[in-house]
């Protein structure tokens, strides 16, 4: 398996200081920042665009960012994303009419793509596009807000797409996203995922480096598992 990233979901950042937040979480040694963009439609909240994306990157930022559209429809902002500087974009197929052409709007954007999955959206969404995606995102609460606790039957639908990706010998990242803490880390990267988005647990305390450090001594036990 690849490395583990810890990717916090900066919708727990300050906003009113977003660039030296995400500098300070990237320098307590995060991987990826995690970009949480909802429009009021798709989910019941709403949060960033592309210009804070492209602000983000104007104010030096040159990590990884992992945009997370929680919007209906999908397509018409994935070009603004890739030109605001993100690197990953992933959506919800149910949000989106045709699932094929976003991803490839995507990865002809020069991004990496992938599909997004809340608790009850089925894997069968999986079935013909596996090919075309570098992330496989799966939702651990119901998505429009932080701070919310992780559903546990998340952990067997996680069993069931790293066998998935296993089988099919592609190269694709399996992302979890919602609820994840120190206490649970361990548990999660046990049941096939290698990428961890983080938000309250992180932004909520004062010494970021302190919780970021303790995520990777829970991972390091997994791995001395594996
Ligand atoms: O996509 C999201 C919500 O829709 C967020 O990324 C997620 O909830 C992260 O926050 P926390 O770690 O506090 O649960
Ligand atoms: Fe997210």
């Amino acid at each position: 398996m690849r490395p583990f990233l810890i990717a916090p979901s900066i919708l727990s950042a300050d906003f009113a200081r977003l660039g030296e937040d995400v500098d300070a979480v990237l320098s307590a040694g995060a991987d990826v920042v995690h970009f949480d963009v909802m429009d009021n439609h798709y989910v019941p909240n709403l949060t960033i665009g592309p210009m804070v994306c492209k602000a983000l990157r104007d104010y030096g930022v040159t990590a990884e960012i992992d945009v997370h559209l929680m919007v209906k429809p999908v397509d018409r902002i994935i070009p603004d994303f890739a030109d605001a500087g993100a690197s990953i974009i992933t959506f919800h197929p149910e949000a989106s009419e045709h699932i094929d052409r976003s991803l490839q709007l995507i990865k002809e954007a020069g991004c990496k793509a992938g599909l997004v999955f809340n608790p009850g959206t089925p894997l069968h969404y999986l079935d013909h596009v596996m090919d075309k995606l570098d992330v496989i995102l799966l939702m651990s609460v119901n998505p429009g807000f932080g701070g919310q606790s992780f559903i546990p039957s998340t952990l067997d639908k996680l069993r069931q797409v790293r066998e998935r990706i296993d089988a099919s010998g592609f190269d694709i990242r399996l992302e979890v996203d919602g609820g994840v803490k120190v206490d649970n880390i361990a548990e999660i990267a046990a049941a096939g995922a290698d990428m961890f988005v983080a938000g309250s647990a992180i932004f909520s305390q004062p010494d970021y480096k302190a919780v970021i450090d303790e995520m990777r001594a829970e991972l390091a036990t997994t791995e001395a598992k594996s």
